[in-house]
């Protein structure tokens, strides 16, 4: 897949089958977008061309707006758009210029002059130029004069996308992973640096890696327990996450932590990737750190169990 940071950069290709989204989370309403827009640049000898827009106006006009969060960073977006064999990704940024073309110059100039479209998969309820005031009825208009064909998303299928949008972010704000996974059609996933914390966790006999995120706009679930799947330097381990602030040590920040089961290397510095397969439980306030050790062990054992559950061959 090739990715270009700004439409300028693309240089039309032939037959462009082409959608225009934000596809926050890539989920699997997103996904049946992306294989109608397969099955459509294949019946065509076409490729597959995704517009997106990035950063949102909102990002840079309150880069400290703390609600603007998104189930998957810029980058995870474009990697699961490339798992997904998607051939071209345009991420624009939602400049002025941009938002001020009038319907029509933006069909013109970017849609046919820039892209190239020959066909374009869009929701019935797209709107686009300045002031929104484009839509579909343009789009169906000026398609004879420019030769591209307008296929529309079903009401059912655009609401259903929205549906599932909303309802993963608010699941994992709640803690519901497994319905967040449903929804996504994957293990929602967050990617981030290992940190040093307070080296407690060692002496406790649970060291803790502490993940530094990439994005501030990144969702983070709920506070509590998780059974993880980690990913470092290419290789797999199941593990127990903890998201919270760490009451039981009076924590000052909101940590993302993960003991990685049957590991023991320092990762400093390095990039871990933390699949969350289920929620556990929720945070405790320990009157000591002998009842946090207990409770580690109990969810080890709660983790194990789990994976089982997931997988019968799993081998605890
Ligand atoms: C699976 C798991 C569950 C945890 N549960 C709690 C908890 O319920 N309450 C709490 O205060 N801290 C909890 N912690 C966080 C520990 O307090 C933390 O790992 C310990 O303070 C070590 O921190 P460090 O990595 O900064 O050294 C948990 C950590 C893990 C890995
Ligand atoms: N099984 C493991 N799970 C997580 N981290 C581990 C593990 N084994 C070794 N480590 C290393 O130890 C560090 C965590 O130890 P810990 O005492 O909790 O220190 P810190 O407070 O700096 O996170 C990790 O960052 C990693 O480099």
């Amino acid at each position: 897949m090739k990715i270009y940071h700004h439409i300028d950069e693309f240089v039309p290709v032939k037959n462009a089958v082409v959608t225009i989204g934000t596809f926050d989370g890539v989920h699997i309403g997103h996904r049946k977008i992306i294989s109608r827009l397969k099955e459509l640049a294949a019946a065509s000898g076409g490729e597959t061309v995704i517009l997106t827009f990035f950063p949102h106006p909102r990002m840079i006009l309150h880069p400290e707006d703390e609600n603007i969060k998104l189930i998957t960073t810029i980058a995870e977006k474009a990697s699961l758009m490339e798992q997904l064999g998607v051939d071209h990704l345009i991420i624009t940024p939602f400049s002025r210029d941009f938002s001020n073309q009038s319907a029509e110059e933006y069909i013109r100039d970017v849609l046919v002059k820039k892209i190239g479209t020959k066909t374009i998969v869009i929701g019935y309820d797209h709107r686009f130029g300045k002031d929104r005031k484009g839509g579909l009825e343009d789009l169906l208009r000026l398609a004879p004069e420019y030769g591209f064909e307008v296929l529309e998303i079903p009401e059912q299928d655009i609401n259903d996308v929205a549906i599932s949008s909303t309802r993963i972010r608010t699941a994992l704000l709640d803690g519901e992973i497994d319905i967040a996974n449903e929804c996504l059609g994957y293990p929602f996933f967050i990617t981030g640096k290992v940190i040093r914390g307070d080296q407690l966790g060692r002496q406790l006999g649970y060291p803790t890696a502490n993940l530094m995120l990439e994005e501030q706009y990144k969702l983070i679930p709920s506070d509590g327990i998780y059974a993880v799947r980690v990913n470092v330097e290419g290789k797999d381990y199941n593990g127990m996450a903890y998201i919270g602030h760490r009451p039981t040590v009076n924590g000052m920040t909101r940590n993302i932590e993960v003991n990685i089961f049957d590991f023991n290397q320092e990762i400093y510095n390095k990039q871990l990737r933390m699949e969350f397969l289920h929620f556990v439980r929720h945070d405790i306030h320990f009157a000591s750190l002998d009842e946090l050790v207990v409770q580690l062990g109990k969810d080890k054992e709660d983790v194990l169990a789990l994976l089982v559950l997931d997988n019968p061959q799993f081998n605890t």
